[in-house]
């Protein structure tokens, strides 16, 4: 149950894809220390790896993120490839017989192994991680493959990765997600969330903290009595809270909606924009106006606010040395002092759409201070009073981390900086004051001779207007004290290192925020470093702050706070970062777990059926936001299907006749398609009643938000001949089963565990082939197309009424003429099998597949529903 698995054509492209990555042969261009640039050719032939460079040692002895004496070991760590790491899916029907299956079975073996003296070493569960669902094991992917001991293992890793059972994912990169403290009802924003691992543990853990009857006051969608199970308990609560995963890229974008279609949530939305300026999603009044239409509607300003935001930006990602040591020829200075400004720019743009009182962690796989550190310090200078740097240490005690650091310096060229005012003019386009500790600014004499004759900032003491490009202050205490090197004053130990040597992981920085107040109202502005201040004015536009209050009607739609401010994409597109590393923008801290997908980039759900379309309300909304709006609609989102509110009824009721849907489940205007044509739609798609208010704040708000993907896909039209034989066009897609389960009267059965186990053998059985005469004799009264086949419970009989409840464990199948076959991947047919031959004691599951010569004629159907899943497959690959 629940579409968990992965296509493996799509698999391919991501190995292919992957390989491009990681294997390109075209010239190298490095910058060295001194700032010149040597291009190097690759040699055609295999090279190993050179794990060191000079540039990385000096930079990181100097700046002391380890001490002098600890050097070595620091040193002698990141050449070592990584410990494998992975999460356990609490979502995963069997998460507690693999994580059973792990400690009984695997690290018990594995200890008898070593104490035979055969030198391997165990798995271990990440002790900082809760309910021993992160583990580790201490030898590295290479030794997995090798070591004929680790084999078994190694295939078990392998499988339940495929399956989507666990996630491999880097123990370190586990880490923020862990500070951000999630709960059910919260909306959360992950601003740079490709490839998606942290997206997928953030909605891992908000479905794991959906304890039954833990409702929060005021949530009642559902009618209780209506709750049948802690199943829909479980699922309907969770119609509350939303995850809103962004990235720019859209590659990497179509990576993240594969990686989260396994959680088989409807509280996703994947967007495309720059973090920097993700949208306001606000209401304006003019708009509100037009949507009116004498629907009671209140013309105020509205803003979509999150309460936890997830802060991981692009990074230099020498914290991933050990997964990736290509870093290591790859390294320069230039990464990190490239990437500050659009670090700094993206965790203010994560402040302002921040609720008051809420929290946000910011992180990077860097190990430089100046992606680190100086960015908290910039952030808390900028915030004034209105943000608090966490003190977290008594959080996740077992974490073995170190506190920031209070005083780094700047390479620039071959020099080491101490203080902005060591700049010289001609390198003041790359290198801020916001990179120094003190984050002064010293504005030169005009024959640069450094002498220091303004500071435009202080710590705890920021107006922010110098960084704005007004006049900056006169601060007469800085032209006497001006220190050599320059210490902080802010809390920055409160900040969190994580070094590869104290607990054999790769490295990792974490500071968490919280919001105590709106921002200084220039604070929401975008940060620009110094060369693209000087360009035009018009970098953003502030909104008219609106103070009314209004009750919400949309949930987490608040009034905008006074620091609400619109940017728009078209006015920043000439920007360039200075001395910023492309390459480096780019690299993402799981790069390692899931290879980008060219074949996959697209936002184009629906395209072979129609043009692009502008979105659906633009009309309306156009006529009163006037011709600027609406040309940026137009050009913003081209090549991105419209999210239009699926509202057909003819399809929906035949839809809800055929699966015999509770009336009780709710459709209205939570079903969406990516199609204006309706009549014409392949996919249906289920939205959450959160994500359902933000679509229609989108709406009337002028459709800010780029949209790749939303919701979960529930229903897909039938594209077989003998699907166009069915009552029913569209049949119940694997992800949407779990959801629908609960609410299906027809088209559902339930079948012994032998006749259960049989199916996912051998995929399809006759009616009469059935060891249970009278469930053959049922199924073949079923409706011809798709059916949902039960395993039944042994206390139950088959005159029972199918039951459902939190464990229930079903597949999605169909009733052909003659015979029921399956409707989920060979991979999840055998997965399930395993799992149920372990839980019922008979043994290796795998063993019933070395037998797969069905005993079943194959029957007519059997190609029908190849063609069905194999067309599902390849909808798939288009899709994602
Ligand atoms: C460190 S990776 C994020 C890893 C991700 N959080 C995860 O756990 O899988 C940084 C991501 O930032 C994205 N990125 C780079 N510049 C960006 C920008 N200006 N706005 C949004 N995302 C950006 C990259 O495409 C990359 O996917």
């Amino acid at each position: 149950m629940g579409g968990r698995g992965r296509s493996r054509t799509q698999r391919k492209h991501f190995r292919h894809n992957r390989e491009n990555v990681w294997k390109r042969s075209k010239p190298d261009s490095t910058q060295q220390d001194d700032g010149t640039t040597t291009t190097t050719t690759r040699d055609p032939g295999w090279e190993p790896f050179a794990t060191q460079n000079p540039a990385f040692d000096d930079y990181y002895k100097e700046q002391g993120i380890v001490s002098a004496e600890e050097w070595d070991v620091f040193v002698e760590v990141i050449r070592k490839p990584l410990p494998a790491a992975f999460r356990i899916n609490s979502s995963s029907q069997f998460s507690c017989d693999i994580r059973s299956q792990l400690e009984n079975d695997f690290v018990k073996s594995l200890q008898a192994e070593a104490a035979d003296g055969s030198e391997v070493e165990g798995i271990r569960p990440l002790p900082w991680y809760p309910e021993n669902l992160a583990w580790q094991s201490n030898f590295s992917r290479m030794q997995l493959r090798k070591n004929q001991t680790l084999e078994r293992f190694h295939e078990f890793l392998k499988q339940e990765n495929e399956i989507g059972n666990i996630t491999r994912q880097e123990a370190v990169s586990m880490v923020p997600p862990l500070f951000l403290d999630v709960c059910p009802d919260h909306f959360v924003l992950d601003m740079c969330a490709a490839p998606g691992s942290k997206t997928f543990q953030l909605l891992e853990m908000i479905y794991q903290s959906t304890e039954p009857g833990s409702l929060p006051s005021g949530m009642v969608y559902f009618s209780l009595n209506l709750l049948r199970s802690s199943y829909m308990l479980s699922h309907c609560f969770c119609l509350w809270f939303t995850v809103v995963a962004n990235d720019v890229d859209v590659q990497r974008c179509n990576l993240l909606i594969h990686q989260t279609k396994r959680m088989c949530t409807a509280n996703l939305l994947v967007t495309n924009h720059e973090a920097q300026h993700f949208p306001s999603c606000h209401l304006n009044k003019n708009c509100a106006n037009a949507f009116e239409n004498g629907v009671a509607m209140e013309p105020s300003v509205h803003q979509l606010l999150f309460d936890r935001v997830l802060c991981d930006v692009p990074c230099g990602g020498d914290g991933t040395l050990r997964k990736a040591p290509d870093i290591w020829r790859k390294w320069s200075v230039g990464m990190g002092n490239g990437l500050h400004g659009l670090q700094v720019q993206i965790a203010m743009r994560g402040l302002s759409l921040l609720k008051v009182g809420g929290r946000m962690v910011y992180s990077t796989c860097s190990m430089n201070p100046v992606e680190n550190e100086a960015v908290v310090a910039e952030i808390l200078r900028r915030c004034g009073g209105s943000v608090e740097l966490l003190d977290v240490s008594s959080e996740l005690p077992q974490l073995v981390r170190r506190p920031g650091l209070k005083k780094w310096k700047v390479r620039d060229k071959g020099s080491w900086l101490s203080s902005f005012k060591d700049v010289p003019k001609y390198r003041t386009a790359g290198i801020t004051p916001s990179m120094f500790p003190s984050g002064k600014s010293y504005v030169d004499t005009p024959n640069n001779d450094h002498d220091p004759v303004l500071e435009e900032r202080h710590d705890n003491d920021c107006d922010g207007d110098s960084a704005n490009g007004s006049e900056p202050k006169k601060d007469p205490e800085s032209l006497t004290d001006v220190l050599d090197e320059e210490l902080s004053t802010l809390p920055l130990e409160r900040c969190m290192r994580i070094v590869p040597h104290d607990q054999n992981t790769g490295a990792f920085f974490i500071a968490v925020f919280q919001k105590l107040s709106p921002l200084p109202e220039d604070n929401g502005r975008v940060f620009l470093p110094t060369a693209i201040q000087k360009k035009p004015s018009s970098l953003h536009r502030q909104l008219k702050s609106n103070t009314n209050s209004h009750p919400d009607e949309v949930a987490n739609v608040e009034n905008q706070d006074t620091n609400g401010v619109e940017i728009h994409s078209e006015d920043v597109t000439d920007k360039k970062l200075p001395d910023a590393a492309p390459e480096a923008a780019l690299l993402g801290n799981e790069l390692e777990e899931v290879a980008s997908d060219t074949d996959t980039d697209k936002m184009s759900e629906e395209n072979e059926l129609e043009d692009i379309q502008d979105p659906v309300d633009k009309e309306a909304c156009s006529k009163v936001g006037g011709g600027k709006r609406k040309l940026q609609i137009q050009g913003k989102w081209r090549g991105v299907d419209p999210v239009v509110f699926f509202t057909n009824d003819a399809i929906v009721g035949s839809i809800k006749t055929f699966y015999g849907i509770d009336e009780s489940f709710p459709f209205t205007g939570h079903l969406v398609t990516r199609n204006s044509d309706t009549n014409h739609v392949k996919r249906i798609y289920y939205v959450s009643k959160s994500v359902k208010d933000i679509l229609e704040l989108n709406f009337k708000g002028g459709q800010q938000l780029k949209i790749t993907s939303i919701g979960l896909k529930m229903f897909e039209r039938q594209s077989s001949k003998e699907g166009s034989l069915t009552q029913c066009a569209f049949r119940i897609s694997s992800e949407g089963l779990p959801l629908l389960l609960p609410f299906i009267t027809k088209q559902i059965i339930e079948a012994s565990p032998i006749d259960f186990k049989h199916l996912l053998q051998y995929k399809t059985i006759k009616f009469a082939d059935f060891v249970d005469a009278e469930f053959g004799e049922k199924a073949s009264q079923l409706m011809l197309g798709c059916c949902v086949v039960v395993l039944r419970k042994v206390d139950r009989s088959l005159s029972d009424p199918p039951h459902v409840d939190g464990s229930t464990i079903a597949i999605g199948c169909w009733r052909g003429r003659t015979n029921i076959s399956v409707m989920v991947t060979a991979i999840e047919c055998q997965e399930m099998l395993e799992r149920l031959s372990v839980r019922d004691g008979t043994g290796n599951g795998s063993k019933l597949l070395e037998t797969e010569q069905s005993s079943v004629e194959p029957g007519e159907l059997k190609a029908n529903v190849a063609e069905t899943i194999e067309d599902a497959e390849i909808i798939e690959v288009a899709t994602v």
